[in-house]
């Protein structure tokens, strides 16, 4: 298979011929169903702590736009929650779609917002590196926040007036100063569950947590992100205007919240 993507010869549906674990048991996302999640009074409340300057650059992976973190200690991290100990943040990355009714990968009641953030870290306390963790069960943890169409996001904007400066698959900008606390909404209530990353090599190795209160996305916010290239310089250009895999089987996963 050409290399994997989000088109109709390279897209999810045939992630499964190179990445068989594609048809796991905790693969993600899923679609929560709200009546079937249980509360759980273990739970604890999520306490993000990240510090500005571990913000380097922002990122055109060809798959996404990224932030990519300094992870080389622990200056910005995450515990609470579902999770024991630290877990060093690592990046953070978009998903979106062609039209502004949907793009996110996890959906609620069948529901979908318009796009989706995943803060993406991994587990410190244990594993040497992120390459490592992202091989453990308990390696990673994402955070996902949804983007739901309407005002027009000012903290996203730091975001998105950057994008034209790595227009093209590859390219990389300086990012700093730049505290990623700055997009989450102002509940922190959440649904969890274990899953997987939702891009190959879709490895079983992240507790997802998903927060239940979106923040905002305008219409022109969203058609920035379509607007990056999923090709690298000199190649025919092609817009990245999709990049999310559809919800995948619960297999008789639990999904608690706090
Ligand atoms: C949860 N969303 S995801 O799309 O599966 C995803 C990424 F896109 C990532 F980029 C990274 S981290 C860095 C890898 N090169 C990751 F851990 C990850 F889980
Ligand atoms: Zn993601």
């Amino acid at each position: 298979m050409l290399h994997w993507g989000y088109e109709e010869d390279n897209g999810p549906t045939h992630w499964k011929e190179v990445f068989p674990i594609a048809n796991g048991n905790r693969q993600s996302p899923i679609d929560i169903q709200t009546q079937e999640t249980k509360y759980d009074p273990t739970l604890r409340p999520l306490s993000p702590s990240y510090d500005p300057s571990s913000a380097k650059v922002i990122l055109n992976n060809g798959h996404s736009t990224s932030v990519e973190f300094d992870d080389t200690e622990n200056k910005s991290v995450l515990s609470g929650g579902p999770l024991t100990g630290n877990y060093r943040l690592r990046q953070i990355h978009f998903h979106w779609g062609p039209s502004d009714d949907i793009g996110s990968e996890h959906a609620v009641d069948g529901a979908k917002f318009a796009a989706e953030l995943h803060v993406v870290h991994w587990n410190a306390d244990k594993y040497p590196s992120f390459v490592e963790a992202a091989r453990q069960s308990d390696g990673l943890a994402v955070m996902a926040v949804f983007l739901k169409l309407g005002e027009c996001n000012s903290q996203l904007k730091k975001i998105t007036d950057q994008l034209d400066t790595i227009k093209v698959k590859g390219k990389q900008h300086r990012f700093t100063n730049f505290d990623p606390s700055c997009l989450l909404p102002h509940s922190l209530d959440y649904w969890t569950y274990l899953g997987s990353l939702t891009v190959p090599p879709l490895l079983e190795s992240v507790i997802w947590i998903v927060l239940r209160e979106p923040i905002s996305v305008c219409s022109e916010q969203l058609a920035k992100f379509r607007n990056l290239l999923c090709t690298g310089e000199g190649e025919n250009a092609f817009c990245m205007l999709k990049n999310f895999r559809p919800p995948q089987p619960l297999r008789g996963r639990e999904v608690r919240r706090n």
